[in-house]
């Protein structure tokens, strides 16, 4: 407190509303406290104060501006002498593509004269923005000495991250600054090849490489860049006096824009956009049901009061960037991701998805967000109702469809194609935009069934025939950039694979042997939601607190079970292939394939929700009799001349847990007749109700019982139960002994079933096995060379 201020009254909690801090760096702020009463000492005139901390300010702005002016500095000097990432990337010479016939669609860089004045341009704007930010900040009545205090510090820190490696991507300042604040101090590799060819020469871009790499930010940024471009242009075009529509039109050809901005509610409806044999249900959700929607439900309400004072000018701010993705949870996640990295910028983003109340999204829409991140379903719903932003898309400066391959695929997404056709209806807009398309199977190619290979039509397809085929279909212009850093393996780098072959009736006991033994983030895939029910009823009686997630869920409980799986380190998400693609679960340690997937994509995603950002993973197939043919399709499109290593299975831990295994299942096997049971009799007894008949018990579909009978079987039931709790709560040693004597006949030492690290025991296991392999050759070889010299001893006699 300062020396010249007595206190005389107590410090009171300020109630501050926490949409004030949405798009502010207020991080390490915990609290707002005012003192309502106290006397002064010597009272120091407001403006000599306020004048000390804007000294204070510009003596640090001073201080970032040299800095970052350096940095910028260099960015002219390389784009002026026009280095050819392309072809001088380092990383481009240590890695070589699978595909070296790429370059026949690549045309080559060409430096931009004009990329100087642009960067200028953009420094300047980045310093107006974060001008209005810190004007935006004064607006809030508390302690600015100290909320300055603590943004220095923070921009302090942030000047201390070596962001040198970002250097002649040509990343805009406060992209920068958000990007150090994460920590990214340097590119991924597809965010170094997509930056330079994406800002500097705007070309549409095709973008592959593994999962996990960072390819969020590899279109994210460019549409950044230019949106703030764009914005300047249009801000320095309207200082000189010309209307906002000619801006608008000048700039990016955004006209004919509806100013009719009404306040009405438009109903919620149900979606079916994600995987397309899923069907969903839509439901009405309260607003703060999970910490995403909470979020949104924040973003609402501000935009509740934005609406009633209605802007006029809003409806004028063009839509920049749509985005489009194949999942819900997918579309939120890349909205974040755009945030993190628009955070200094005062780019808006906002999220259209199915199984989320319409009428928010519509209120969002209202505010004219620069990007919209959607899902198909509903953003086509709300374009046919005729949303006055969204009947922008025809004017889009940008369009990326994430998961393309996926997004395209043939009687998918039914509205995909009349979605493409409105996108593309102004062939003049088509020409001016930029399009992106991504994902880690993209430049995928391999054989279609054995019957089509012999058809008399089948048409060999080919890697560039795949992507000429996708650019017609999105509409993308003629040479774009591609960038393909799969590998030939398909998966990414640094994901460890192996497989445990079993029958079908020990995959329950394979899955909860690995849990037990390697506890960790685990997300298991099944094919089917009837398969994902009857996981998780038995994994909760085995103690494991599974989460489900497939597509016949109420979004408000995938998004939570999805929170609750990311903020628990043993989590277990139990889930169809509504969650394979582009989910960014931070440290997912395991992928268990309960079931195989039945296309090879299927597999490299799923498998690619573990090893993400160049971390270790681990992918295990549980291999049963039915999933052979899948496995060996897998395999065969995936380059893999050896199949994948089995992993390690201590018998004696598995006998352990199989009881309890068993248990469970007989006990949910139990309880699901009985449940079936009594569903049809309600259903039966319902129908009958309708019709004015009355039933008899006996006269029931299915007969449960007298009083009597039925007391038995609950108790049974009861029984079952009790006995699974007490086996569960044996040590493992225990289970088996007596009743499983080990191979060796000991009981093993309890460190033997140290619960620890899956990747590790398997490679262990593998050394293990080159060991041995390697010692069985020496002892034949030594065989071999004694029958020799016996044999010449033998001769040599004779
Ligand atoms: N430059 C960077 N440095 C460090 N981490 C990064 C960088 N860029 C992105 N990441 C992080 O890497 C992770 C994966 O990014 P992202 O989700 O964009 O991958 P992806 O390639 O789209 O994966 P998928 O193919 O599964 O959709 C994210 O957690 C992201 O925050």
């Amino acid at each position: 407190m300062a020396a010249h201020v007595k206190l005389s009254g107590k410090w009171k909690d300020v109630k501050i509303n926490p949409n004030i801090f949405m798009g502010q760096d207020f991080s390490g702020f915990v609290c707002m406290q005012e003192l309502a009463d106290y006397d002064v000492i010597q009272s120091k005139p407001v403006v000599k104060k306020e004048k000390q901390i804007d000294e204070k300010k510009s003596k640090h702005k001073e201080k970032v501006s040299t800095k970052r002016g350096l940095m910028s500095a260099d960015v002219h000097e390389d784009s002026a002498t026009n280095q050819n990432l392309d072809i001088d990337h380092p990383l481009k010479k240590k890695r070589k593509t699978k595909h070296p016939d790429m370059n026949i669609i690549q045309p080559e860089l060409e430096g931009k004269s004009d990329s100087v004045e642009k960067h200028k341009d953009l420094l300047n704007v980045s310093s107006k923005i974060q001008k209005q930010a810190s004007l935006k900040k004064k607006k809030f009545k508390c302690d600015k000495s100290q909320l300055t205090e603590l943004t220095d510090d923070k921009k302090k820190a942030h000047d201390v991250q070596d962001m040198s490696a970002w250097q002649n991507l040509f990343v805009p300042a406060p992209v920068l600054t958000a990007l150090a604040e994460k920590g990214f101090t340097s590119p991924t590799p597809i965010q170094a090849l997509t930056l330079a060819p994406a800002i500097r020469d705007r070309m549409d871009v095709i973008g592959a490489a593994e999962t996990g790499s960072g390819k969020t930010l590899a279109f994210g940024i460019p549409i950044i860049h230019r949106i703030l471009e764009l914005k300047a242009q249009a801000a320095s075009a309207a200082s000189l006096g010309l209307s906002a529509d000619e801006v608008t039109s000048d700039q990016d050809g955004t006209s004919g824009l509806s100013s009719d901005d009404n306040c009405s509610d438009k109903s919620d409806t149900t979606d079916s956009e994600d995987d397309a044999s899923e069907s969903e249900g839509d439901n009405t959700e309260s607003e703060d049901d999970t910490t995403v929607s909470e979020e949104n439900s924040k973003e609402s309400e501000e935009n509740d009061t934005e609406c009633e004072k209605k802007p006029t000018t809003d409806t004028l701010k063009p839509l920049y960037a749509l985005i489009l993705t194949p999942t819900r949870e997918l579309a939120l996640q890349v909205k974040d991701h755009l945030m993190i990295a628009a955070k200094y910028t005062g780019i808006k983003v906002i999220t259209i998805v199915g199984g989320m109340a319409s009428q928010k999204q519509t209120r969002l829409l209202r505010k004219c967000p620069e990007i919209v991140v959607a899902t198909p379903g509903r953003l086509w719903e709300l374009l046919q109702e005729g949303d006055d932003h969204l009947s922008k898309v025809s004017d889009i400066s940008f369009l990326v469809i994430d998961e393309a391959d996926r997004m395209v695929e043939k009687g998918h997404f039914q509205e995909m194609s009349q979605l493409l056709d409105i996108i593309n209806s102004d062939q003049q807009r088509k020409e001016k935009r930029q399009t992106f398309v991504f994902s880690a199977t993209l430049t995928f190619v391999h054989q279609g069934p054995l019957r089509l290979k012999f058809k008399k039509k089948s048409i060999k397809i080919t890697e560039k025939k795949k992507l000429e085929m996708l650019m017609v279909q999105i509409g993308m212009k003629p040479k774009p950039k591609v960038i393909d850093l799969t590998r030939s393996a398909g998966t990414a780098e640094s994901l460890t694979e192996a497989r445990i072959n079993t029958t079908v009736d020990d995959k329950d006991i394979y899955l909860y042997y690995f849990l037990y033994k390697y506890p960790g983030r685990t997300l298991v895939f099944a094919n089917s939601k009837d398969c994902i029910r009857r996981l998780v009823s038995i994994f909760n009686l085995l103690g494991c607190c599974p989460l489900p997630l497939h597509a016949d869920m109420h979004q408000r409980q995938r998004l939570k079970n999805l929170d609750r799986f990311k903020s628990n380190s043993h989590g277990l998400l139990l889930a169809t292939d509504v969650a394979a693609r582009g989910l960014d679960i931070p440290d997912v340690q395991h992928v268990i394939h309960y079931q195989i997937p039945r296309t090879t994509e299927n597999y490299v995603h799923r498998s690619g929700r573990t090893a993400r950002a160049s971390k270790e993973g681990l992918s295990v197939m549980l291999v049963g009799p039915e999933d052979l043919q899948y496995y060996r399709k897998i395999m065969k499109n995936l380059n893999r001349d050896e199949d994948l290593p089995p992993f390690p299975v201590d018998k004696d831990i598995f006998l352990g847990v199989k009881l309890c295994v068993s248990l469970a299942r007989n006990i949910d096997k139990e309880e699901h007749s009985l449940n079936k049971k009594k569903h049809e009799n309600l259903w039966y007894l319902r129908a009958a109700e309708e019709m004015d008949i009355e039933l008899d018990d006996d006269k029931l579909l299915n007969y449960l019982g007298d009083d009597w009978e039925q007391s038995q079987s609950r108790q049974k039931l009861e029984n079952l139960k009790q006995h699974l709790k007490s086996q569960l709560n044996l040590p493992i040693q225990k289970k088996y002994s007596g009743k499983y004597p080990t191979k060796s006949g000991k009981l093993l030492q309890s460190s033997y079933y140290r619960q620890g690290d899956a990747i590790e025991r398997l490679k262990t296991d593998s050394k293990e096995k080159c060991v041995i392999q390697e010692s069985n050759k020496v002892m034949t070889k030594a065989k071999l060379s004694k029958k020799k010299r016996n044999h010449r001893y033998e001769h040599t006699e004779k």
